[in-house]
């Protein structure tokens, strides 16, 4: 999702407006009651050189001047008071906008298809929820709210000297257009560099999330200097980004102290020349020039809300686009039969009935004219080569991806007829890498299943050999297990994994080589705990030991996508070539449970910290 420089493709002025307001529009009558108290304090401010020149005329003709003074007083305490709620109201309206761009990025990133989020860095995705909404602050309300105020405060300073003066105003406008327009040309430089400047914030998350998602491997492999040139690369080029936007942002910021400074001066020749030719009093001139300081408020407003502008129109083209990312629908698929038999219990069968896919359409297919059927009840292997299609077999059954060709039928129903919901709360699914959440031992146990009782926790716990674990634990099931689980060894987090997938009760259970990591004590006691749960569970598992194998019903065996053969371990070494040379290979690694020279514990695979 490298949008490279410009908020402007897709981010048209026009497209990035109706978006701005999609995200103030929730909040506008408190955006205008903010604009209001703003406009009272402007207000203020625009009476007193009106004030101060009824001041210096009663001066000059010698009358008392306490009732002016106390009115000037009265409206700047007023003015104050308005800026200070319009203030309040516009920071805590700008966290409100910022909160609910947060809630829609964050409900539609945990919806994302897989394709998108396996071809968007985590990172990068991350700095969206997190950083550009942040820019979306400021540009939401304080530029909406400066630029209506400035524009109002301008044009009625404006109205107020063409009263004094129409000719000192020509002047004064003169130099005003003169830097506006110079102005004019700096902006979109400040929407590129922000924008670059914010794409190099996403590269520092992606750089980061990248080595610590393998902190042990960098560690290991001496990678860390590399690694943090890497992110400091990414850091430099936001800091590179961030200066030059800096750079264009002074630049406009000065140009209104510059452009009154200039019509001063102008104004000052001009009409220093109409007072001394008697053409206007100097208290007209004095009031003018008090309105022509007063223009720097309104001049800096307009000029502050162009920036601030600029840089969220950069953020809110990145929002936008993350808001345009494919999401899984939240509930029912649109061609959904009217309900499907969510409610039925007992074992689920399975069908793939010419199934073909591929990731995408410039890859080689990962599944061609795929073929089987898996009856209720019962253990089903699937064997293969490493790259045969096994794990995508599951993908495509709890719909990660949708086949390109084919049909999947759970229950003798189309995947697609589903409710993504109720079809994958069938299902349960322990990945090949047996992820384990930062988290307790409890909330990892029962993130398939909230509602379990303690009981069906222990129940698990003891079949699943977790309760040495447990016993073990300083806070036993409410023991914190690190970052993706690294205080547990690699087979207590693929236990923990297959006793959260049993606590679900599925009745389809997904197994994707769930075992790789056990010792033999613990495999066996898994391997009964799958036999068990396989009498009342249609058990599929991708197999990589001899043992599993061979206690299943039936083995599907898989080579580069396609069916190769399916029958048992018995008919199949006789039959199949493919599968009577995995039965001998490395391929399906040795049984655990065979007995070893002591000590017969083997230890279990390797802590998660270096994931
Ligand atoms: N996200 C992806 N994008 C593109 N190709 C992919 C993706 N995931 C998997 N593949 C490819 O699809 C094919 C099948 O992958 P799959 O994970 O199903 O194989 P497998 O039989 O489970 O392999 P293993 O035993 O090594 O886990 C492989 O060639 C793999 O490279």
């Amino acid at each position: 999702m490298n949008t490279a420089s410009q908020p402007s493709t897709d981010g048209s002025a026009r497209a990035t407006v109706k978006a701005l307001y999609a995200h103030v529009r929730p909040h506008r009558w408190v955006v205008a009651l903010g604009l209001l108290c703003a406009l009272a304090g402007a207000t203020g401010g625009l009476m007193q050189p009106l004030a101060t020149k009824a001041l210096v005329d009663r001066l000059t003709s010698g009358q008392t001047i306490t009732t002016v003074l106390l009115a000037l007083t009265v409206l700047v305490v007023l003015g104050a008071v308005a800026d200070a709620v319009g203030a309040y109201v516009l920071e805590r309206t700008a966290e409100s906008v910022v909160l609910a761009a947060r809630r829609t990025l964050i409900g539609r990133l945990l919806r994302l298809r897989l394709t998108e989020a396996e071809r968007i860095p985590p990172g990068d995705l991350m700095s969206r929820v997190t950083s550009d909404t942040t820019l979306l602050r400021a540009v939401s309300t304080q530029a909406v709210v400066g630029a209506a105020t400035g524009a109002v405060a301008f044009v009625a300073a404006v109205v107020m000297m063409a009263i004094l003066d129409v000719v000192l105003l020509g002047v004064t406008l003169g130099v005003l257009v003169v830097t506006g327009g110079l102005v004019a040309l700096v902006m979109p430089r400040i929407a590129q560099a922000t924008e670059r400047s914010q794409e190099a914030v996403g590269e520092i998350s992606t750089a980061l999330e990248r080595v610590f998602g393998a902190f042990r491997t960098v560690k290991a492999s001496g990678a860390e200097q590399r690694e943090t040139a890497r992110v400091e690369a990414a850091a430099r080029r936001a800091w590179r980004h961030g200066v030059t936007s800096a750079k264009w942002e002074a630049l406009a910021g000065s140009a209104d102290g510059l452009a009154v400074q200039l019509a001063f001066l102008a104004v000052l020749a001009v009409g220093g020349a109409r007072v001394s030719s008697g053409a206007i009093p100097v208290s007209t001139l004095i009031a003018f020039l008090l309105y022509l300081f007063y223009l720097i408020e309104p001049v800096s407003q307009l000029i502050d809300a162009a920036s601030q502008y600029q840089e969220g129109a950069a953020a809110i083209w990145r929002i936008t686009q993350v808001q345009r990312l494919s999401t899984e629908p939240p509930t029912q698929h649109r061609s959904a039969p009217p309900r499907l038999p969510t409610a039925l219990s007992g074992p689920a069968s399975v069908r793939f009935a010419d199934v073909s896919f591929r990731h995408r359409p410039d890859v080689p297919y990962a599944h061609q004219q795929v073929s089987f059927e898996v009856p209720a009840t019962g253990t089903t292997a699937i064997v293969g080569p490493s790259g045969a299609g096994k794990s995508t077999v599951f993908a495509l059954i709890e719909r990660f991806y949708e086949t390109t060709s084919g049909r999947i039928l759970l229950d003798g129903q189309d995947v697609r007829h589903w409710p993504l919901h109720d079809l994958r709360s069938q299902i349960g699914y322990v990945e090949q890498d047996a992820p384990v959440l930062a988290g307790t031992l409890r909330e990892n146990l029962t993130f398939a299943a909230p509602d379990v009782t303690d009981a069906d926790i222990r129940d698990v716990v003891r079949r699943t050999k977790l309760d040495a674990l447990v016993d073990r634990l300083a806070d036993g099931l409410d023991t914190p297990v690190g970052h993706r689980g690294c205080t547990l060894s690699g087979g207590e987090r693929q236990r923990i994994a297959i006793a959260r997938a049993l606590l679900r009760r599925p009745r389809l259970l997904l197994l994707d080589e769930a075992t790789a990591q056990l010792d033999a004590v613990n495999e066996l006691a898994i391997r009964d705990a799958i036999a068990e749960t396989a009498t009342q569970t249609t058990v599929l598992v991708v197999a990589h030991r001899l043992s599993t194998v061979t206690n299943a019903d039936r083995i599907i065996v898989m080579d580069a996508g396609r069916i190769q053969a399916i029958g048992t371990h018995a008919e199949l070494v006789v039959q199949d070539q493919l599968y009577a040379q995995l039965a001998a290979t490395q391929l399906l690694t040795p049984d655990p449970t065979t007995p070893r020279p002591s000590p017969l514990r083997v230890p279990e695979g390797p802590s998660a910290c270096d994931r």
